[in-house]
């Protein structure tokens, strides 16, 4: 629809309603690492304006990967006021704000002044693959694996058998920020004087939109950072003592959707709730509505994700997939298990600035245009190799290269190498995970490339949906936003309930009042334009 059709569409809306009180939307916001977007949504799920910017990486050594908190500020509060700009809305009918973030890049600040330390510390970082290397090697974790094989081998507990498979790896927070911690001797004069936060870029963007007044996590991003205890639900204290990570810098983790506290004033001229804070992956398996055991979705973004949903408990996985929180709402927690590629967007990006293409368009016809890649073949591994091969000192690399070898073949080579990972983490994903596969769909930039989409569906020989609105992200955090906001509102308007301070979980609420059953939906698939509507990838036939 174009924003002309919207627009009219809009003031149809708005002309016809009944009551003279305004539309009012909800901003989904999903801070990726590659792209900053902002969607204006409406109740039926419609995007009414949008703004977008390229997130900057900074790259101060090989290997080190940060992004300046000063910019992503800046560029975090520009695209919202664009996006409201663009819908041609008025602030004040923006009833919720739900923000979707890359997980694991992490910062620390001034609890006194909200003076940062350093830059974020992007998941994509290597700066810890030392200390990596030298504690999975360690005694300290032989002697963890060794108790916890032989508890599992007495009790059957999968808990220990879980323990006993775990390692470190630089995608985890833990050792980046143990690194910090070690490197950096104002952060550690400040843990001495319990002056010291420690953030994902949810918890500082919230510290940051309600100034200093709001300070938490949500169970997505917590579930990521690596020392989380998924079975416990809390910080994992294992794992925090054993590499000296204090839980005083720690925040409180909270509910997926839950009103984390308003947008301070002078941001944006009216006090916005945020009201839901969840992990990008966890939010386009939200936004994609993978709501059931066995629904899985396919994320290529900068990096590969690919996540099934394991139903309500956490996933007793063999060392290649990890199990995650999805969402919690209320009494309501959908476990996810994941495993993953680091360098997807990232070799297209890289092709680009090397000038084999000038749009990443492009791609999709100048691989088309081959037969095959004349055995060329590329390894994506700028921020080394995940599982299987768990290598965070493996190379990127082309091989068989030759005299007649183009860009061209160069360009399809980095494609096929995108599928090739999708089918490895497939493939791995079918050995570690005893859950039948329902569905299976895709989003993220990447996804917009069909050669990538229908070699994948040729290599795993699946179904694969690609819905017509690849943000999956923004929409997850909009739809998570949105059911915070209209049981809060029902709660108001039909109980005259006022919520305030430290709120229960709006969920359990609703289920008290049995408001669940009524006219709000408890699952957002039933609401118009959530289903994923779009193109299906199948196997060609030979
Ligand atoms: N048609 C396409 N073919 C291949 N890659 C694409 C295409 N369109 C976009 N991309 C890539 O998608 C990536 C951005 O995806 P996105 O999901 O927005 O990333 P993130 O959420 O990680 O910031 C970029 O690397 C971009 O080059
Ligand atoms: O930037 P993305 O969208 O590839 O997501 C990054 C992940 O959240 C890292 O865990």
């Amino acid at each position: 629809m174009s924003g002309q059709q919207a627009g009219a569409e809009q003031r149809r809306e708005e002309s016809s309603a009944p009551t003279s009180s305004p539309s009012r939307f909800v901003l989904g916001l999903d801070v990726g690492s590659t792209v900053i977007r902002c969607h204006v949504y409406d109740r039926t799920a419609r995007v009414r304006g949008s703004s977008a910017q390229k997130v900057e990486n900074v790259y101060p050594q090989p290997g080190w990967v940060e992004i300046d908190p000063d910019a992503l500020w800046a560029q975090f509060v520009a695209v919202i006021k664009d996006a409201v700009k663009a819908a041609g809305v008025q602030m004040n009918q923006i009833v919720g704000l739900g923000i979707s973030t890359q997980r694991a890049t992490f910062i620390t600040w001034n609890k006194k002044t909200g003076h940062h330390f350093h830059n974020f510390i992007s998941w994509q970082d290597l700066r810890a693959a030392e200390l990596v290397k030298s504690w999975n090697n360690s005694l300290i974790m032989k002697l963890l694996h060794g108790a916890t094989k032989l508890l599992h081998f007495f009790s059957r507990n999968k808990v220990m058998l879980t323990v006993s498979r775990f390692t470190f790896t630089t995608q985890h927070v833990t050792l980046r920020l143990v690194w910090i911690l070690q490197n950096l001797p104002e952060v550690k004069k400040a843990v001495e004087e319990d002056n010291c936060c420690f953030g994902t870029i949810d918890t500082w963007l919230l510290y940051k939109l309600t100034k200093g007044s709001s300070y938490a996590t949500d169970y997505s991003n917590a579930s990521t950072t690596g020392f989380f205890d998924p079975y416990a639900m809390r910080w994992s204290k294992l794992i925090a003592t054993m590499v000296s990570i204090p839980f005083s810098i720690l925040p409180p983790v909270r509910d997926t959707s839950y009103n984390f506290g308003s947008v301070d004033e002078e941001i944006f001229g009216v006090p916005i709730p945020v009201v839901a804070l969840v992990g990008d992956q966890q939010s386009a398996m939200f936004g994609e509505c993978c709501f059931e055991t066995g629904d899985v979705k396919l994320t290529m973004g900068t990096g590969t994700f690919l996540d099934i949903n394991t139903g309500k408990t956490p996933q007793h996985v063999n060392g290649g997939f990890y199990p995650l929180i999805g969402w919690k709402i209320g009494h309501e927690l959908v476990c996810l298990a994941e495993g993953n590629a680091g360098d997807t967007g990232t070799a297209i990006v890289w092709a680009q600035k090397l000038d084999l293409f000038t749009d990443a368009a492009e791609t999709e016809k100048m691989a088309l245009s081959l037969e095959d890649s004349e055995g060329v073949y590329f390894v994506p591994s700028f921020s080394g190799l995940q599982a299987p091969l768990n290598d965070p000192c493996a190379c990127a690399s082309f091989m068989g290269l030759k005299h007649s070898t183009s860009k061209y073949h160069l360009v399809r080579a980095i494609l096929e190498s995108i599928a090739f990972r999708n089918k490895q983490l497939y493939d791995m994903l079918q050995r570690e995970i005893q859950i039948p596969v329902t569905n299976i769909r895709a989003d993220g930039g990447v996804c917009n490339n069909a050669f990538v989409m229908q070699m994948t569906s040729d290599l795993i020989n699946e179904k694969i949906d690609r819905p017509a609105h690849f943000d999956m992200s923004c929409l997850g955090a909009a739809s998570l936003a949105g059911l915070a906001v209209a049981i809060e509102r029902l709660l108001q308007d039909t109980y005259g309930w006022e919520l305030r301070g430290e709120r229960q979980s709006l969920w359990s609420l609703c289920d008290q009042t049995g408001a669940r059953s009524g006219q709000i939906c408890d699952k957002p698939s039933k609401i118009d334009g959530l289903k994923p509507q779009g193109y299906q990838f199948q196997k060609r036939q030979q």
